[in-house]
């Protein structure tokens, strides 16, 4: 099957190129006038890492390869700080470019950098897990966790483009790749019910890299990403869509102190958030009920410990999309129509935690 290209519009449009076999293709990714590209990757993945090197070697860039922790512990200053220390020994100029290679927390690194080294050098990202390829490697937020809370440091950069290898997924643990689904399944939620009937048709192959539906639902997120991103890049309003299950399912990560999936908290972020909309009179139950029974048949959590509410109800008040004192929530209004809860009270917010709590 040849590549699908989805372009992401706005100010620095770009290609989100989704195939099979489609290394080849990262070279004319990058812009023009290329030298020395640095290729971010997770120390434990060389057999990926190899071939993407070797694709710009090829191509005659002088290729350097950055070896990073596995996962969030590369989501740090420290390592950020080490990547900087490279790229100037290295002499990495603005006319050259980072090429981050991995899941997402690899390229929410790798754009980081890119983004803040020179006040910012062109970065290509080629996601090698389901979820880096729907979600974190479209978009240009990009971002490390403190000590305080997820995220909390990062800019918007786009990529110069986005290379999804579906062929990279083979040897994804299973796992990972579930937990990348549940940001396929959000997309559902907020955007496009099609990707919900296709996993409920076919749980099983949805929650694998073979599944009869598997490319399809990739593209359709993908999609619903471009479309999102490409109208409101730096979340003005629209983009805080995108968030929705984020608000809790961010608290769940700190209180896990990042050793939880962040798909798997998401999961059990966007069944609060459908609990919150059915208290607040906006979605009946049946809304909530499917979202508890799609994340279930795929293998997803959908519930957390009763005793942690107060934690996680102290880690929430640092999420992004607060205003002040404003606690703030994307809910639904519906299916695929996202709205949002602002201020809501603390008998709202702690009844909803009831609801999922075990
Ligand atoms: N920037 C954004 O818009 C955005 C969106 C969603 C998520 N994120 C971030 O993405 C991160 C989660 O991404 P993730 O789920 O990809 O996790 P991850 O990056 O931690 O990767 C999961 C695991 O899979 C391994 N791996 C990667 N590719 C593999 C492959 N092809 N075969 C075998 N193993 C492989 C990784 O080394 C890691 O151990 C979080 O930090 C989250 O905050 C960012
Ligand atoms: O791209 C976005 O915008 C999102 O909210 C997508 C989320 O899936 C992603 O996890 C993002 O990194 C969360 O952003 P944050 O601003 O809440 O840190
Ligand atoms: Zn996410």
């Amino acid at each position: 099957m040849t590549a699908t290209r989805i372009t992401v519009r706005g100010d620095s449009p770009y290609d989100v190129v989704v195939g099979t076999g489609v290394l080849g293709e990262l070279p004319a990714l990058l812009k023009p006038g290329v030298r020395t590209v640095a290729v971010v990757h997770p120390a434990g993945l060389p057999e990926i890492a190899r071939p993407v090197c070797a694709s710009l070697s090829d191509a005659g860039y002088d290729v350097v390869a950055l070896p990073v922790p596995d996962g969030e512990q590369a989501k740090t200053v420290e390592v950020a700080a080490q990547l900087w220390s490279a790229f100037g020994r290295y002499g990495v100029t603005r006319s050259d470019a980072v090429v981050g290679v991995g899941g997402g927390a690899t390229t929410d690194l790798a754009g980081f950098v890119a983004a803040t080294w020179l006040r910012g050098v062109q970065v290509v990202l080629v996601p090698t897990t389901l979820l880096a390829m729907v979600d974190a490697a479209v978009g240009g937020k990009n971002g490390i966790d403190t000590p305080e809370g997820k995220n909390l440091v990062g800019t918007f950069l786009p990529p110069a483009g986005v290379l999804c290898d579906l062929t990279t997924l083979a040897s994804m643990p299973r796992a990972d790749y579930v937990a990348g689904l549940a940001e396929v399944i959000k997309g559902g939620f907020i955007a496009d019910p099609v990707i919900l009937d296709l996993v409920e048709q076919d749980p099983a192959g949805a929650a694998s890299p073979e599944g009869r539906h598997t490319r399809e639902l990739i593209e359709r997120k993908v999609r619903v990403k471009a479309d999102v991103v490409g109208a409101d890049l730096r979340e003005a309003g629209l983009r805080e869509i995108l968030n929705y299950g984020h608000t809790l399912g961010h608290a769940i990560e700190r209180a896990e102190h990042y050793q939880m999936r962040h798909g798997e908290a998401v999961a059990i972020g966007m069944v609060y958030a459908a609990e919150l909309s059915r208290l607040d009179g906006r979605v009946g139950a049946d809304l909530v009920e499917r979202t508890r029974s799609i994340l279930t048949a795929v293998g997803l959590p959908t519930g957390y410990r009763a005793d942690a509410w107060p934690r996680l109800r102290d880690h929430m008040r640092l999420d992004k999309k607060n205003r002040g004192a404003k606690q703030r929530f994307v809910v639904l209004d519906g299916l695929a129509r996202p709205g949002r809860l602002e201020d809501p009270s603390e008998e709202l917010l702690e009844a909803a935690y009831q609801e999922i709590s075990r």
